[in-house]
């Protein structure tokens, strides 16, 4: 919905988080409000405290003070990936973008103690980070690790990757750029695969690997691991595959850990913008 003066009001769909608690310690507070404006990007607003107003453009070099490629991590938690990815390549400037804010003060207190200085964070809305903050064709490379699952049917909407989101993803990275995913939970990653696999933006870098019983796809469907009853393994094949493997820089996070505890499988996927 949109104002007379053309602002925008409430957001078009639902989003893919609930906030949490937002507490701190009043170390993680000073130190948040020491670097707010700085490594955390300061944020124009319209109706949420998780909105982006439009015309929020970043520029990459005077942000990072440096003209290296643009990584962008969504839904960081955390932050352990990017900040393994920032201490791997310096040449590289991260944006983490998490809604979370105490996520985003355990990943400041690691950057600030190493001394990293590639790395901005965001406080907001992933979608609209793509659609206000980012330059079109500025981002090397966009990573979704671990997406919220939103298991339920009826839940299902609220899940980032969509064909409108991979919309905003093509606008964003640049041509050749790269998307990387991962998640534990097999009926996502199938929705991931199928959505992504459609979208003329973007190709399988891995097309067919692992289609078949070798497939995590299969393994999961067998095992019910998604709490569902264990499928037959006709009814469970993925003669498909496309899973790409490990993205090597991508660390075990907390909640990848508690996937492995629980059994289920790990789905990697890795898509190029077609130029
Ligand atoms: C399951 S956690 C995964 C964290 C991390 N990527 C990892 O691999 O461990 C998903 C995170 O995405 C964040 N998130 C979900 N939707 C988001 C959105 N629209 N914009 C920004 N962050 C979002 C949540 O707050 C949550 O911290």
């Amino acid at each position: 919905m949109q104002t007379r003066e053309g602002v925008k009001i409430v957001r078009d769909g639902p989003v893919s988080f609930v906030r949490r608690e937002l507490s701190m310690s009043p170390t993680r507070q000073r130190l948040w409000q020491d670097h707010l404006g700085t490594t955390i990007l300061p944020v124009t607003r319209t109706f949420a405290d998780t909105s982006v107003a439009p015309q929020s453009h970043l520029s990459v070099p005077d942000v990072w003070g440096q003209a290296g490629p643009l990584i962008v991590d969504i839904g960081v938690g955390h932050g352990e990936s990017t900040f393994a990815g920032a201490v791997q390549h310096p040449q590289a400037n991260f944006l983490a973008v998490e809604v979370y804010r105490p996520g985003l003060a355990k990943l400041l207190d690691r950057v600030v103690t190493d001394g990293l200085t590639n790395v901005r964070m965001v406080e907001a809305n992933a979608p609209e980070v793509l659609d206000h903050m980012l330059p079109a064709g500025s981002a090397q490379e966009i990573w979704i690790f671990f997406s919220d699952p939103w298991q339920k049917n009826r839940y299902h909407k609220r899940r980032l990757i969509q064909p409108k989101f991979l919309d905003q993803v093509a606008r964003a990275l640049t041509p050749g750029g790269v998307l990387r995913l991962a998640t534990d939970w097999s009926n996502y990653a199938a929705q991931m695969r199928e959505v992504a696999d459609a979208h003329p933006a973007f190709e399988n870098l891995h097309p067919g690997r692992l289609a078949g019983p070798d497939s995590p796809l299969t393994l999961a469907r067998l095992h019910g691991t998604d709490d569902d009853t264990p499928q037959p393994l006709e009814e469970a094949l993925d003669d498909v595959g496309g899973w790409a493997p490990r993205f090597e820089t991508r660390p075990v996070t907390s909640f990848e850990a508690k996937a492995q505890r629980a059994g289920r499988y790990i789905f990697d996927l890795t898509y190029r913008k077609i130029s």
